[in-house]
């Protein structure tokens, strides 16, 4: 058996993807096709760690009837799975995709709100998880009643069992988190400009604000850009990624499963040169499939080498 992975769900959804010729605003909306998978960061992030064959479990917070219908999709996905059971419901996030401009609108519910004494039962069965664990990813919103520091306090409890951690968060959560250093983070561009508080037009000056959390500890940053790729930076070298052509059908999930595949690199000691062919195939295959759906091993695989690598000199 791999050494495990855990992927972190504090506030998982059920994602009802709605396909539209074209979005009106304001008007009559006919749908065309319709489909609901089981979302969330993590429980993406454990989508594709399952298809990569790699040891997972997902947990979190689940609730209500909405809640059971996630387990029965992840039963289906025969994806381990312990979820502390709150009050309230699993919220549903819509996302409507408009064929004709090839665009997707994002809809995401608060979800419940959790109880402090759900967040001490999930955090003593995290202590439990974490002694057979080699790789943690916490990703997402947190849930109405979550301390902001909870990222932070997990990313510390980790780190004290020699767990490595990856975070893919935005906002409060991102910045509690990055208070405990993780090994790796992903945000896309749009929340690392939110983090500096800045714009960043060009790729030296993602490169630069990245610099700056290595700085502060973490070893890896990996910026992702949609369809213009990412860039992978480490103390030691700086990579630039860009997909092969695909027809994205939904990106959402994309970042996610850039991240189970830097999770399944991470497991396997692959290179960070190694980790930006897995994660940019695995990030674009997703974008090719509809809904949340995510990508599959042998097509990932086969892609490895259409990733177009380039290694950046530092300044
Ligand atoms: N339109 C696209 N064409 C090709 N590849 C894409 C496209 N959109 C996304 N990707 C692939 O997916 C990766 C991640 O995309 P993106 O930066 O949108 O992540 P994200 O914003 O974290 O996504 P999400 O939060 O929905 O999971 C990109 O680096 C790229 O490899
Ligand atoms: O509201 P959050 O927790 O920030 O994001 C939740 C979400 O948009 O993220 C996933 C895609 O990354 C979806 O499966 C899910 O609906």
């Amino acid at each position: 058996m791999n050494e495990s992975v855990i992927t972190v769900t504090l506030n998982p959804a059920l994602d009802k993807t709605i396909t539209l010729e074209t979005l009106q605003v304001g008007g009559l909306n006919r749908v065309q096709e319709i489909r609901i998978d089981p979302g969330g960061k993590g429980i993406n992030v454990a989508k594709v760690l399952r298809r990569f064959g790699e040891n997972v479990i997902a947990t979190g917070f689940n609730g209500g009837y909405q809640g059971k219908q996630l387990l029965n999709h992840l039963d289906e996905l025969m994806i381990n799975h312990s979820f502390i059971p709150v009050e309230g419901e699993t919220r549903i996030n819509l996302k409507i995709v408009d064929n004709h401009n090839r665009m997707t609108t994002e809809v995401n519910e608060r979800g419940f709100e959790i109880a402090d004494n759900d967040v001490v039962q999930f955090l003593n069965q995290m202590d439990t998880l974490l002694d057979e664990a080699s790789v943690l990813v916490v990703g997402g919103s947190l849930p109405l009643g979550a301390s902001p520091d909870i990222y932070r306090d997990l990313i510390h409890k980790a780190k004290s069992k020699n767990v490595k951690t990856i975070l893919d968060a935005d906002g409060e959560a991102l910045l509690s988190g990055l208070k405990a250093v993780p090994f790796a983070i992903k945000p896309n561009i749009y929340e690392l400009e939110q983090l500096f508080n800045m714009k960043l037009e060009t790729d030296t000056d993602i490169i630069h604000a990245a610099q700056k959390l290595l700085d502060q500890g973490v070893k890896w940053v990996i910026v992702s850009m949609g369809g213009d790729g990412s860039i992978f930076i480490s103390d030691k070298e700086i990579i630039r990624a860009r997909p092969f052509p695909i027809v994205p059908k939904s990106t959402v999930g994309a970042g996610d499963s850039m991240v189970a595949a830097i999770a399944s690199c991470l497991v396997h000691g692959r290179s960070l040169h190694d980790t930006a062919r897995w994660a940019t195939a695995a990030g674009t295959l997703t974008a090719a499939e509809p809904g949340t759906e995510v990508c599959r091993l042998p097509k990932v695989i086969a892609n490895l080498q259409n990733v177009k690598i380039e290694t950046v000199e530092q300044k």
